[in-house]
């Protein structure tokens, strides 16, 4: 992956990062941050709905997870994010077992997809958010038996959305028209630091 950008955050809080996700993390310490994690609880991530779009699901999950840090924090610059991949209308996330991994993966073999994150900034003291989403597109190579047994067998596909981690070393994904990579592991780094250079600009009030 290419230098991660960092930018000045734009308040005096502490940066917390609304996740579970160790690759959220390792993204935020390799550009430079400093920062704490709070897990979101996982009511964040629930409730269907089910004429939403990709976009706007990632953005409603990344809002509530942010909103659930907010309201036990008397003071932080919160950052949640949620990830989910997209193919030919059918939202994938993380699948539940190795069977719902299988047909996730069928589902992309050969084919162009795209992977849509979620972002939620909120600052606390000044009381103002933003909410963008980021969409990188992607092809996946056709998988052969072999290599989808033994990528099922590695259990490398779990806890990722669409079963298959962009970071795991097999060259399986092309991100195309030079799309953000970091974006597909969960963070997009380059428009992270956009939004913090510009805060003030891109923020509406909250509560
Ligand atoms: C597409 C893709 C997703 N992912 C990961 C990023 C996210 O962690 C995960 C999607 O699930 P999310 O629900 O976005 O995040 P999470 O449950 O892991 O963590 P939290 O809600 O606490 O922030 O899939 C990869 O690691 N590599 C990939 O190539």
């Amino acid at each position: 992956m290419s230098r991660l950008p960092k930018a000045d955050l734009p308040t005096e809080e502490p940066l917390i990062l609304a996740s579970q996700s160790p690759r959220r993390a390792q993204l935020l310490t390799a550009a430079g941050y400093e920062f704490r994690t709070q897990r979101a609880s996982d009511e964040a991530e629930c409730g269907i709905c089910s004429r939403e779009t990709a976009p706007e699901l990632v953005a409603r999950y990344a809002y509530r997870k942010a909103a659930d840090i907010v309201s036990k924090n008397a003071i932080g610059l919160v950052l949640a994010a949620d990830t989910v991949a997209a193919c030919y209308g059918e939202i994938l996330g993380k699948p539940y077992d190795v069977e719902h991994a299988e047909s996730m993966l069928r589902r992309l073999s050969g084919r162009k997809h795209d992977v849509y994150t979620g972002i939620c900034v909120w600052s606390i003291a000044t009381r103002r958010c933003v909410v963008e989403v980021v969409r990188t597109k992607l092809f996946m190579q056709p998988l052969s038996e072999t290599m989808l047994r033994d990528y099922l067998h590695s259990m490398l596909w779990d806890g990722k959305a669409g079963a298959f981690g962009y970071q795991d070393g097999n060259d399986w994904l092309e991100v195309l028209e030079s799309g953000s990579e970091s974006n597909v592991v969960g963070l997009p780094m380059e428009r992270l630091s956009e939004i913090f250079s510009d805060f003030d600009n891109l923020s509406v009030a909250v509560q």
